[in-house]
């Protein structure tokens, strides 16, 4: 028997806004996939030949890259940070908009030029990205990797600068930074192995149709 193919899924935020693409694509899953009490990870659906993996936004391409999971769903951010030779990108899927950006203290902004900076220490969840952006310009980032909260970073002396994503701005604001640059504007997108995408062209490329067509299908997420 043919294995089915496994779809990684990213929890959070991201997950609610897939959820109706994944339905649209003729995917439902199995009940417990929306029960908040089961502790499963991995999940049958109406289709036999597909299952699905609920996983950490990072471990989405990490599975896919792999091999572990043949297609998912994750941010460019994501993408960027880890710039997987084996992971294809072939659909914009139009949720999870934010944008990866450089802030600081709404005070130090104020007399601040950024194009003068020749070093400079941020606290970042995406050093890789981080790194790349400012050698560009020939600053040199010293990174301090934090999994959240990096807003909190430039008032207890951490790092004068942080790399985040921000959509509202509000967490920005709450912790009296601003945004001075923005890196990359960020959506989710449907990802696949390029091995399987060889290997098993016939269901990958299906399922890629579906997700394109459900993607297109539906109102602008922004
Ligand atoms: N404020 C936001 N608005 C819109 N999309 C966002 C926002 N923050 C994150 N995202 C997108 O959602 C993805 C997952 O972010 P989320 O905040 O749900 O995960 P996390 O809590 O940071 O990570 P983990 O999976 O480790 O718990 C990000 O990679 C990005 O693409
Ligand atoms: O501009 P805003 O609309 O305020 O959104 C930005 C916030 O959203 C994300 O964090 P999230 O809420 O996912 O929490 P996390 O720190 O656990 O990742 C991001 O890391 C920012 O902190």
């Amino acid at each position: 028997m043919v294995k089915p193919l496994v779809i990684a899924l990213p929890k959070g935020r991201i997950l609610k806004e897939a959820l109706p693409l994944l339905s649209a694509a003729g995917i439902e899953p199995e009940p417990a996939f929306s029960d908040e009490s089961s502790r499963a990870l991995r999940f049958s659906t109406n289709r036999p030949d597909v299952e699905l993996i609920r996983v950490r936004s990072f471990d989405v391409a990490t599975f896919v890259a792999h091999g572990a999971a043949q297609l998912g769903v994750c941010g460019n951010d994501v993408l960027m940070e880890f710039a997987y030779s084996e992971i294809y990108a072939p659909v914009d899927l139009n949720i999870g908009h934010c944008r990866l950006s450089v802030a600081e203290p709404a005070e130090l902004a104020a007399s601040d030029n950024p194009a003068s900076w020749s070093h400079v220490r941020v606290a970042t969840k995406y050093p890789y990205v981080t790194r790349r952006f400012f050698e560009a310009r020939g600053v040199q980032a010293e990174c301090v990797k934090l999994n959240g909260a990096m807003e909190l970073a430039p008032a207890l002396g951490l790092s004068s600068r942080i790399v985040d994503l921000v959509s509202s701005g509000r967490t920005l604001k709450e912790n009296g930074l601003v945004e001075v640059e923005v890196i990359a504007e960020v959506t989710s997108r449907l990802i696949v192995n390029r091995a399987a995408f060889k290997t098993r062209a016939p269901e990958v490329t299906a399922m890629i149709d579906s997700f394109r067509k459900a993607a297109g299908g539906l109102p602008d997420a922004a």
